[in-house]
C-alpha cells in the first residue's frame, strides 16, 4: 500500500498513539486582545467593518508615523501573564520581525523577541476537569509576548483579484508558546479548551477560535526527529485531525526511512501539506524597534495584578461543585464559561433566603434554562431576572400559591413575552396562580370528584396498580393535572388516588 493511501486510512482510525512512536508537541497561540484602540494607533479595534474602515496611517505604514503603546494591550497582556504564574520582564522591549506579505505594510511585524513581556509559567490540566488521560498534567509556557496583527488577504477566486483589508492590521495579539510538553492529542485539546475558558473569564479576549480571535499552531515531532509547524488551525477538532494526521504521517515517513523535514505545513481538512522550509529566527533579521522605548515595570508589578484578578476558573469551578452550592460539574464549567450567568447564579443564591439551594438549582439548569432551549432562544437574564426566580421558588415552594406544573408553563409565557413581567403580574395574566376565593373544603371535594371520574374512566389501569404495578399511577395524576390545567398540585393528588384505590 502506498503511503498516502495507508495514511488516509490510518487517519479514519482515530486519534490514539501508536505503540514505538511517542508524540511531542508544543502549541503558539496567537489571541486578540479586546481593546478599544489598536496597539500602536489610535484607530478602534472594530470586526466586522466595511474593510479599510478602521485604519490609522501608521497601520497602514505610511512614512513619518510612528508606532505608540496602548497601555490597554499591555494591562490584559499582564493580567493573562499573572494568572499563568509567569514571570514578569521588568524591562521587556520591541523587535522588528522582517517578512514581505502585501497584508503587512510596514515589511516587518512589531513583536517581542529578545526580551518579551513574560517568561515562563504553566498552564494545570486535571483529569477530574479536563479529562485527560493521566490525573494530572502541567503545560510550561516558554513565553508570553505582545505583538501587532497582520491585514487580511482576500483571495478574490475567480476573477484573479487579491483584495486586502486592513482593519485587522496592527489589532494587539499576544503570542503564548508552550514548551512542547503534550504528549496525547487529547492534551492538546484540553489546553486549547481550558486556554479559552480563561482568556475569556479574564475579559482579555472573546474567545472564540471560529473568528480568529484564538488562532493555533501546532509543532509535532515522532521519537525525538525534526519538528514540523502546522499553521493557523480554526478549531480544536480542527487541531485534533491535523494533528493525528501529521503524526501518523511522521511515523509512515520513520517506517519508510524518508527524513522528516523542519518545515511549515499546512491543513485542508484532509491532509498537511507542505508550505515552506521552517525559517530560523535568523531569516527574520530581527532588530530592535527603534521608535519604542523599553517598557519598564515597577518591581511589585506582578502582586498589584493579582491582586486586580479574579478568583480564576479552577478555583471557581471547585467551589462551585463543593457545598453549599454542590451544582454538577458540567454546570459548573458552563458558568465559568458564561460569566453573565454565573454572576446572576450568586445573585440568586443570595435572593432565595429559606429555600433549598438543590431547589433553585435543579430550577435554574432544568426548568429555566429549558424553558429558553425549547423556544430556540438563548438564556436572556432580563426576561426573569435573579429575584424574579427566587420570588418564583417562593412561590411554589414556601407560599404554596402556585403548582410546579403551572410554574413551568409561566416560565415559558415569560421567556417568549416581548418584554419583562413581575411573576404576580404575568400568574393573573395567564390565570396560572391556585384559585382563589375557593375555600380549602371546596378544593378537598372538587379534588375527590375529579379522583373518582377518573377512576371510574380508567378500569384497566386500576388493575394494574392494583396487581403491583405502582408507578401507573402517575397516569392517573396526570390526567387530574389535565383537567385542573396545573392548578392543584400533583402530590394532593396522588395522596387522594392512594387513598380511594386503597394502595
Ligand atoms: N522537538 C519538538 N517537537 C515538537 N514541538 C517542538 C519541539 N521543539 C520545540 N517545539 C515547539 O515549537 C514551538 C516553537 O515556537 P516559537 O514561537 O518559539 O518558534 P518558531 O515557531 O520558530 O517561531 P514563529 O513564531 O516565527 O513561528 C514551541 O511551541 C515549542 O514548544
Ligand atoms: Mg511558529
Ligand atoms: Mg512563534
Amino acid at each position: 500500500m502506498n503511503i498516502v493511501r495507508r495514511l488516509h486510512r490510518s487517519a479514519r482510525l482515530g486519534s490514539d498513539l501508536v505503540s514505538g512512536f511517542k508524540l511531542k508537541c508544543g502549541l503558539e497561540l496567537h489571541t486578540q486582545l479586546k481593546t478599544d484602540f489598536k496597539l500602536f494607533s489610535l484607530s478602534k479595534t472594530s470586526f466586522n467593518e466595511p474593510p479599510n474602515s478602521s485604519i490609522s496611517y501608521f497601520d497602514v505604514g505610511l512614512p513619518g508615523t510612528m508606532p505608540k503603546l496602548n497601555p490597554e494591550a499591555l494591562r490584559l497582556a499582564l493580567r493573562l501573564a499573572v494568572s499563568l504564574d509567569s514571570d514578569i520582564n521588568l524591562n521587556s522591549s520591541f523587535d522588528r520581525k522582517h517578512y514581505f506579505y502585501p497584508d503587512q505594510p510596514l515589511g516587518y511585524q512589531i513583536t517581542q523577541h529578545y526580551s518579551p513581556i513574560a517568561t515562563g509559567g504553566f498552564l494545570k490540566l486535571d483529569s477530574r476537569y479536563d479529562g485527560i488521560e493521566s490525573t494530572k498534567k502541567d503545560i510550561r509556557i516558554e513565553q508570553i509576548q505582545l505583538e501587532q496583527d497582520t491585514g487580511k488577504t482576500n483571495y478574490v477566486k475567480f476573477d484573479g483579484e487579491v483584495r486586502i483589508d486592513y482593519n485587522r492590521a496592527n489589532i494587539p495579539l499576544i503570542e503564548l508558546v508552550t514548551k512542547p510538553d503534550f504528549e496525547t492529542i487529547g492534551e492538546v485539546v484540553a489546553f486549547i479548551k481550558k486556554y479559552q475558558t480563561l482568556v475569556k473569564y479574564l475579559d482579555v479576549c472573546t474567545g472564540d477560535l471560529e473568528t480568529g480571535a484564538i488562532r493555533v499552531d501546532v509543532n509535532v515531532s515522532v521519537n525525538g526527529g525534526n519538528r514540523v509547524e502546522i499553521k493557523n488551525l480554526g478549531s480544536t477538532s480542527e487541531v485534533a485531525e491535523a494533528l493525528g494526521y501529521e503524526y501518523r504521517r511522521q511515523i509512515e515517513c520513520l517506517k519508510e526511512n524518508v527524513s522528516i523535514l523542519q518545515e511549515t505545513r499546512s491543513w485542508d481538512g484532509k491532509s498537511t501539506t507542505a508550505l515552506r522550509s521552517k525559517e530560523d529566527a535568523l531569516d527574520y533579521r530581527y532588530v530592535p524597534d527603534s521608535e519604542l522605548p523599553v517598557i519598564r515595570l515597577h518591581s511589585d508589578i506582578k502582586k498589584q495584578v493579582q491582586e486586580s484578578l479574579p478568583q480564576l476558573p479552577d478555583a471557581v469551578v471547585e467551589k462551585l461543585i463543593a457545598s453549599p452550592f454542590n451544582i454538577e460539574l458540567k454546570h459548573a464549567q458552563f458558568l465559568v464559561n458564561n460569566k453573565h450567568v454565573l454572576s446572576y447564579y450568586y445573585n440568586l443564591i443570595e435572593s432565595i433566603k429559606d429555600i433549598d439551594v438543590k431547589r433553585a438549582n435543579n430550577w435554574l439548569f432544568h426548568e429555566v434554562f429549558g424553558a429558553f432551549s425549547k423556544n430556540n432562544l438563548a438564556f436572556d437574564p432580563d426576561k426573569i431576572s435573579p429575584s424574579s426566580l427566587a420570588r418564583l421558588l417562593h412561590l411554589i415552594f414556601i407560599e404554596k400559591s402556585i403548582t410546579s406544573a403551572s410554574a413551568k408553563i409561566l416560565l415559558g409565557h415569560l421567556v417568549t413575552a416581548p418584554n419583562s413581567m413581575e411573576i404576580e403580574q404575568a400568574m393573573e395574566q395567564y390565570d396560572l396562580g391556585k384559585p382563589t376565593g375557593v375555600s380549602e373544603s371546596d378544593i378537598d371535594e372538587i379534588v375527590d370528584e375529579i379522583c373518582t371520574e377518573i377512576i371510574a374512566a380508567n378500569p384497566d389501569v386500576i388493575k394494574r396498580i392494583k396487581d403491583g404495578k405502582h408507578k401507573s399511577i402517575n397516569y392517573l395524576i396526570g390526567q387530574a393535572m389535565k383537567e385542573t390545567e396545573g392548578k392543584v398540585s400533583s402530590d394532593i393528588f396522588a395522596a387522594r388516588f392512594k387513598a380511594l384505590i386503597g394502595t
